[in-house]
């Protein structure tokens, strides 16, 4: 089981509320000049992966005290609790076992006495059967064209880890166009419609619960667009495909369950990359792509699991993460990758993060009075700079990034990655160093500005610097080193749920709202005066019946 501490009650706790008013009176920029070896001791390497922390307001006693809050907290216990298959997640009374669907050591993991590896293994088999044969063209629709555009319907971790992978791994694909519908909005479906041949489209239908609104929604419109093109009922197993863990609600929806391709319940939506979710990247990528994701995740599981608390990648960012949050207050996270392909990988982890750790209740039940997990962020580099990094440099808001970039470009055009490359350094270096009134006179003197001016603007252009990066390289993004960081984020994830003493496998959150839509919608049938809500409510909806 989990351990159930209160983080701010712990010794190192107390050490580190004391230690962060030293820290306070430090400047990044005298850390470095103080200390020629700091980047070696605040980086880490796994294997194709350089995780540079030391541009953080950190020293050798933060990172003491905080791998001591760690061990305080039981983040080794909880670790081994997750891979020997505890139910963790305890409000849904479910194990946590995405690191199962990786696990490419086949090592037995147990759920209820049941090792779970020989159905991951049978399931990654069909997947594997199922996308060699539609890239083939074996596979054939039912006038008997291969399959040229493949369509995932789903939404949450059903569509973001997907759109995510397939974007990030455009470099590796095949002649299959991918098509990604979430949103209900009608205009989502129909859009991609429009240009799509119902003899050569497969439908994935992806859904863990196989009841989302939403997902099933667009379901029922892509089956009746398929029948409206001239599709017949028994065509629709040529076509549609689904992902879940619910066969009864697939069968009801008339899908062969030949076409199903199962997960289990502890699987968390936003962590099902891994899982039959994954379909669409296997047929994007391929399946031996696909299989490389696992691995370079599983690669990074053991380092997860073995690693001394000192060396370990996740272990770092999640406790300089907790450094920002909660003894610099600091609100937001941003994620900035200089990597085109990365585009949605923000996006991505805002689900993977802000839906595990936005709890405001500890594992007691209690509601805590420390602040638990940030609001997640960001854009790719540059076209970020040119945007909100203004705030980031000079705005009042402390905002901690992670600057992640591959070394190797597989777009090697001219100067291009050189030059997207001196940006991913010139950035961390002009947040820690930032500019000196001293500096600002010096230049503006050297372009020949008179005192006059130069007496006006200079507060403009000083930055104060002193703010905090990490910085990720990576030799090059492929499928294995893209799963190690993957990987990397959901355990920096899991372990800081685990010292803020809350569950980060349950979404409760997220329900409210959806059970209201569900009561609001039978009201929007007609057009009769709604008056049953408050009066904004009310007056929302009866202006929109008046407008629709
Ligand atoms: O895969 P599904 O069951 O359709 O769920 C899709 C998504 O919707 C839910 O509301 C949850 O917030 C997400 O965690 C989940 O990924």
């Amino acid at each position: 089981m989990l351990p159930n501490i209160d983080f701010t009650s712990t010794q190192s706790y107390k050490y580190l509320t004391d230690h962060y008013l030293d820290i306070l009176t430090k400047n990044l920029k005298d850390l470095f000049a103080a200390d020629s070896q700091r980047f070696e001791k605040f980086s880490l390497h796994f294997e194709d992966i350089l995780l540079d922390y030391s541009k953080n307001r950190i020293d050798e006693e933060t990172i003491a005290l905080l791998i001591q809050l760690a061990c305080e907290c039981g983040v080794n216990k909880a670790i081994e609790a997750m891979f020997s298959g505890d139910r963790i997640n305890v409000t849904e009374d479910r194990p946590v076992l995405h690191i199962a669907l990786r696990n490419r050591a086949n090592t037995p993991i147990l759920v209820d006495g049941k090792d779970v590896m020989p159905d991951v293994n049978a399931v990654l088999q069909h997947m594997k059967e199922f996308s060699e044969a539609i890239i083939s063209g074996s596979w054939k629709g039912y006038t008997g064209k291969p399959i040229t555009d493949v369509v995932n319907i789903g939404i949450g971790g059903s569509d973001l880890g997907p759109v995510m992978v397939t974007e990030a791994l455009k470099a590796y694909k095949n002649h299959l166009t991918m098509h990604f519908v979430s949103n209900v909005d009608g205009t989502h479906i129909a859009e991609t419609l429009k240009d799509l041949d119902a003899e050569t489209t497969l439908f994935l239908i992806a859904s863990k619960t196989f009841t989302t609104q939403e997902t099933m929604g667009n379901a029922h419109s892509a089956r009746d667009w398929f029948i409206e093109k001239g599709g017949k009922d028994e065509d629709v197993a040529k076509h549609f495909a689904a992902l879940s863990t619910n066969s009864e609600g697939v069968e009801k929806f008339g899908i062969d369950t030949k076409n199903m391709f199962e997960f289990w319940d502890w699987v968390g939506g936003r962590y099902s990359l891994w899982s039959a979710i994954g379909l669409s990247i296997a047929l994007s990528v391929g399946f031996d792509n696909f299989e490389e994701l696992l691995s370079g995740a599983h690669a990074m599981d053991n380092h997860f699991k073995t690693a001394e608390l000192e060396e370990n990648l996740p272990v770092a960012l999640a406790l300089v993460g907790i450094w920002h949050n909660n003894f610099f207050e600091a609100e937001t996270q941003a994620i900035l990758p200089y990597d085109q392909y990365m585009h949605r990988f923000a996006a991505y982890f805002q689900q993977g993060d802000m839906e595990s750790n936005g709890k405001h209740v500890d594992r007691n039940g209690k509601h805590v009075d420390y602040q638990t997990g940030p609001v997640i962020w960001g854009e790719p580099g540059t076209n970020g700079q040119h945007a909100f990094y203004q705030l980031i440099h000079q705005g009042t808001k402390l905002i901690p990034c992670d600057f992640i970039a591959p070394a190797q470009s597989h777009n090697p055009l001219g100067e291009h990655h050189n030059m997207l490359l001196s940006n991913f350094f010139a950035q961390t270096e002009a947040l820690m160093n930032g500019k000196t009134e001293e500096e600002v006179i010096a230049e503006l003197k050297k372009a020949g500005k008179s005192e006059e001016k130069i007496g006006q603007i200079v507060p403009f252009k000083v930055f104060e610097g002193n703010r905090p990066t990490n910085s990720i390289l990576i030799k090059k993004i492929t499928p294995y080193s893209l799963g190690s960081l993957i990987a990397m984020y959901e355990h920096k994830i899991f372990v800081q749920g685990i010292i803020w003493n809350i569950y980060s496998f349950d979404q409760w959150g997220v329900e409210l709202g959806k059970q209201l839509a569900g009561k609001i919608l039978p009201e929007l049938k007609d057009d009769v005066e709604v008056t049953s809500h408050d009066s904004s409510t009310n007056g929302l909806i009866n202006q929109y019946k008046a407008w629709r």
